[in-house]
């Protein structure tokens, strides 16, 4: 059921647990659905692919292999109407400097121009410890996205997130 977000984020915390820790960063897990019909195109969570990789990031890559596209082709194969739920808002910043979650979605575009993502559904804002207040969520607004935070997970969100960092 599309609007069932609750479940979606418990699925995308679920994803999050499989997450190796580890201090630079934060345990994050993502799901891609598609908004008409509720069912799930893909998951991912932090580092689960090789290098350093961002849950959101896993989630595409995963979807555009199992398309046969290149990561930054997968607008092109994704439903008009995808929505990302993920338990930490993108990143718009990095300090590793690779590209930032925020643009690997927007590039999600069709032939519209439009991205294909249209909203995205969050657990938590990112905390401030790596980048300062991240723009991420103001970004993905401006170029037409929306995104919505689903509340109830925060506590649950944030242990996970921050499992690898020295207490
Ligand atoms: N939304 C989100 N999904 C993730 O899978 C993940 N790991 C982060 N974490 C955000 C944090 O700001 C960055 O992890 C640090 O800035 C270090 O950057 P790298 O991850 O090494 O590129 N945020
Ligand atoms: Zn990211």
């Amino acid at each position: 059921d599309p609007s069932d977000h609750a479940t979606y984020m418990r699925l995308a915390l679920d994803q999050a647990q499989e997450s190796p820790p580890k201090p630079s960063n934060y345990r994050v897990g993502a799901l891609i659905v598609d908004g008409n019909t509720g069912a799930i195109l893909n998951r991912g969570y932090t580092l689960e692919l090789e290098g350093n990789t961002h849950a959101e990031q896993c989630c595409l890559s995963k979807y555009a292999s199992a398309h046969a596209v290149l990561e930054e082709q997968v607008g092109e194969m994704l439903p008009a109407n995808t929505v990302l739920y993920t338990t930490m808002e993108p990143c718009n910043l990095r300090l590793s400097g690779n590209l930032p979650c925020v643009d690997r979605i927007i590039r999600t575009k069709g032939e519209d121009g439009k991205p294909r993502i249209r909203k995205v559904y969050i657990g938590v804002k990112e905390p401030e410890k790596f980048v300062g207040d991240n723009q991420g969520r103001k970004k993905l607004e401006e170029n037409g996205i929306e995104v919505v935070h689903v509340t109830g997970f925060e506590e649950d969100i944030l242990r996970v997130a921050t499992a690898g960092h020295e207490k």
